[in-house]
């Protein structure tokens, strides 16, 4: 199955010039979404992670049944302000301004081998954070994965893990 057939692009969202990938029309077709958790599982299993670990928010959508699959906890990297309790930051740059990331103290043991699962890779400078942040709190990063790879902005340049994506465009 091609899952490009169920990812709808958005001209100009959420700005003039920006092609938007969307992920709705994937998440609401079944079987796709069936195949899409199917990909997600055979290239995370091989990692033998403990936990995976979903970015807010898109990357929830894909962690959370991810961790079910692989029978492995699920962890929230949030951005600020969400969490209760103890919690460590990191902050990174954008083109212009900064971004802050956020995990719970207590979310892993030290050690513990984590995948880190988001819908789509640009930039990569969420992933860079989040690979960052839950260094911070004691975890071995083991691998980052995503549905989608926005190859031309070479994101993954920014991740020292092995990146893994179900699907990549190149422009
Ligand atoms: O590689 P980058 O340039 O950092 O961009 C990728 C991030 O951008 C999107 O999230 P967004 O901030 O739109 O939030 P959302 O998931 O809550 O929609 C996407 O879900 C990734 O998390
Ligand atoms: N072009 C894009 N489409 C969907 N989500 C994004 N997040 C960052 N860039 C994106």
């Amino acid at each position: 199955m091609d899952l490009k057939d169920h990812i709808r692009e958005i001209s100009d969202f959420p700005k003039p010039g920006i092609l938007f990938y969307d992920i709705s029309t994937l998440l609401a077709h079944a079987d796709a979404w069936q195949v899409t958790m199917g990909r997600m599982a055979k290239a995370a299993r091989a990692y033998q992670p403990d936990v995976i670990a979903g970015i807010e928010s898109r990357g929830f959508l894909v962690a959370a049944p991810l961790a079910l699959k692989l029978g492995c906890g699920f962890i929230m990297v949030r951005k600020r302000g969400k969490l209760p309790g103890g919690t460590v930051k990191h902050t990174y740059q954008l083109e212009y301004g900064e971004d802050t990331v956020e995990i719970q103290d207590n979310a892993i043991e030290p050690g513990q081998r984590v995948i880190v699962v988001d819908d789509l890779l640009a930039t990569g400078g969420t992933f860079g954070a989040s690979v960052e942040l839950l260094r911070k709190v004691g975890a071995e990063v083991c691998a980052a994965a995503c549905i989608i790879e926005l190859g031309f902005l070479k994101g993954r340049d920014k991740i020292d893990v092995p990146v893994h994506a179900l699907m990549t465009y190149d422009q």
